[in-house]
């Protein structure tokens, strides 16, 4: 058995160690949750950086989420010190887009080029410039747009894209899928390929599962010369794991990746989060999908799976949130827990998961109800509160490059006005005249210089009279968002880049990211993704509910196995399954069957 003798830095398996220490230029690493790979993944980079102390090299680390990159950083800072600087963590996206505003030019894209995050953003786009032509305007705009997305994320053509392609191209601008080809066809300049390869030495893909067909043409773009991997590169994933195709994810591109680079091959068979009964019942779903892995627990734990119907909908948020305050009052059940395992636990040890949003608003109410402090997934939309502090976000931006037309159309929107004149000047005058006393209050921002003073400004405005108490405390917490933000760029960034652009780019990785505050988590399946927890309530266990009653073919029924697979596999030691034996729907209440997963994990 591995055992543990610093928190920090578990004793490698002789399995882990080897994927560690290959010098492979090729290297994959396959293996279920919780076996560890991405542990893999932090000792790898820490080996290559102890080894090349002395040197320059980089290590690029590519993960699937903002929230990943962040907490492999925070993890390699904490075991490196100085040497993680030498570390960039990152998502592709995140990759994509610091190469095109470093190099971006080389490609005709202007130095500051305009990344449309919005998708009203990209319809307003669209809809103008297909006005300037003269073209009638397609029906669902956004539709399109997101159709365009999953052909794009595929590498596959489709029609009109070709249009969107050009929209962007006269504007300057970029949206998200564009930023991976766009700086694909960078890395084909020979120049920036040469200067970029040059910065690193190894480089990392965690959750290679997610990767799409066009992430995967960047990466291989980045990494290799007719056919022959140039930089050291491992991909590190779980194809059981593999719950994004929506989004164009496909996992054989691991396959794929291996064959062409006659990649070394890896596969890890313990599983170190687990209990006992937790990794036979994710052995069992591993099994239904075609995997024969077995999944020893690594510890001598026990767990516990407990399944409950309930009565409704109701009574299964009560039921979980009273299955919440007894884990904090009394702890860990010790039956489930190992010798010598602590049964304390904090409230975000436990995460309650739903497969689809709308599924977590009773356990919430209930929980609201008891008093328990609980986190939802946040969404951009919720990361400021007032429509003030929007307009704050939106000067930031104007001040970044005040030639953008998307930072028009959304203050625009947030002040109710049309800025047919896109100037400082109007959205200044556009402020000032606003109804909404603390609008008004924030416009000396569009006046500032030196990004520096934005916190400033903010923390010392006196608030106006007359602004209802509730308003008020909104803009304290936007404005405590602001300067925890600020906060977190000032220390990261060094000087001669505290820019607005480099501030605003900050906030809306902030703003994208899964950062919750504190007490229990209350997520998405697909949110939970790459974490783990002490015990993990999954709600909504009926057929229609998860799977999902959209999923009709098999093919899509395989992808909700596979989210189950994720959910199951999220505890350490204890889960919960519930369900609704009734259901109200618009129709009236219906009577629920199971779900057709609970008898993988209940036999
Ligand atoms: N050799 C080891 N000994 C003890 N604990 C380990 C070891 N390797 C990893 N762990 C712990 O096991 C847990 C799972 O590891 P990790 O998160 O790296 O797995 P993973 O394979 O990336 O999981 P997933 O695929 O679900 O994201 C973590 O708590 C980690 O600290």
């Amino acid at each position: 058995m591995t055992t543990t003798d610093d928190f920090n830095e578990p004793v490698l398996s002789p399995e882990q160690q080897a994927a560690v220490d290959s010098n492979a230029r090729a290297l994959v690493v396959v293996a279920s949750a919780g076996s560890g790979k991405t542990e893999v993944v932090a000792r790898r980079i820490q080996r290559l950086l102890l080894e090349d102390s002395g040197g320059h090299g980089r290590v690029l680390a590519l993960t699937y989420t903002v929230k990943a990159a962040d907490e492999l950083r925070a993890r390699l800072d904490s075991r490196l010190g100085a040497l993680a600087r030498r570390v960039d963590s990152e998502t592709i996206h995140g990759f994509a887009h610091s190469l095109l505003r470093a190099h971006g030019t080389r490609i005709g894209l202007p130095l500051e080029p305009e990344l449309l995050a919005r998708d009203e953003d990209r319809v307003e786009l669209f809809r103008s410039w297909l006005g300037d032509r003269g073209d009638a305007e397609p029906e669902d705009l956004k539709n399109l747009l997101m159709g365009f997305d999953l052909a794009r994320a595929k590498g596959e053509r489709t029609d009109g894209l070709d249009d969107w392609l050009q929209a962007l191209d006269d504007n300057g601008a970029l949206d998200y899928p564009a930023l991976l080809t766009r700086a694909t066809e960078l890395l084909t300049v020979s120049s920036a390929r040469r200067q970029i390869r040059r910065l690193y030495t190894s480089i990392v893909v965690d959750e290679a599962q997610n990767l799409t067909k066009a992430q995967y043409d960047l990466l291989t773009e980045l990494v290799s010369d007719q056919g022959e991997v140039v930089i050291p590169t491992m991909l590190v994933g779980d194809d059981k794991q593999s719950i994004v195709s929506f989004a164009g994810a496909d996992p054989r591109l691991i396959g794929v990746f291996t064959e062409a680079f006659v990649a070394e091959h890896h596969e890890l068979h313990s599983n170190f989060r687990s209990a006992t009964v937790l990794a036979t019942a994710s052995s069992k779903v591993a099994a239904a999908l075609g995997h024969a892995v077995s999944e020893e627990a690594a510890f001598a734990a026990p767990g516990r799976i407990d399944i409950e119907a309930l009565a409704t909908e109701a009574k299964e948020g009560e039921r979980v949130a009273a299955w919440v305050e007894g884990l904090l009052e009394s702890g860990l059940p010790e039956g489930a827990l190992g010798t010598g395992e602590n049964n304390s636990l904090h409230a975000e040890d436990i995460a309650v998961l739903s497969r689809s949003a709308a599924g977590l608003r009773f356990v919430a109410s209930a929980l609201a109800e008891r008093e328990i402090p609980f986190a939802l997934s946040s969404t951009p939309n919720e990361w400021l509160t007032t429509v003030a502090g929007r307009v704050v976000l939106e000067a930031v931006s104007l001040k970044a490059a005040p030639d953008h037309h998307s930072t028009y159309w959304e203050l625009g929107r947030l002040l109710g006005v049309d800025l047919a004149e896109e100037s400082t000047d109007a959205v200044r005058d556009a402020v000032f005249a606003s109804d909404d006393k603390l609008i008004r209050a924030v416009a000396g921002v569009v006046d500032l210089t030196d990004v520096a003073e934005l916190v400033p400004f903010l923390q010392g405005m006196e608030l106006p009279t007359g602004v209802a108490d509730a308003e008020a405390a909104n803009w304290q917490t936007d404005v405590l968002q602001f300067s925890t933000s600020w906060a977190q760029f000032d220390g990261l960034t060094a000087r001669s880049d505290l820019t607005w652009g480099n501030f605003k780019l900050h906030c809306s990785r902030a703003q994208r990211g899964d950062d919750l505050a504190s007490g229990v988590r209350l997520l998405t399946v697909h949110k939970s993704q790459g974490r783990e927890y002490a015990a993990v309530g999954v709600v909504g266990l009926n057929d229609g509910q998860f799977p999902d009653f959209r999923a009709t073919s098999d093919s899509a029924l395989r992808d909700e196995l596979r989210t189950f697979y994720v959910a199951i596999t999220r505890p350490r030691r204890v889960l919960l399954l519930t369900r609704a034996t009734v259901r109200d729907t618009r129709y009236g209440p219906r009577t629920t069957q199971p779900s057709r997963f609970l008898s993988l994990v209940s036999s």
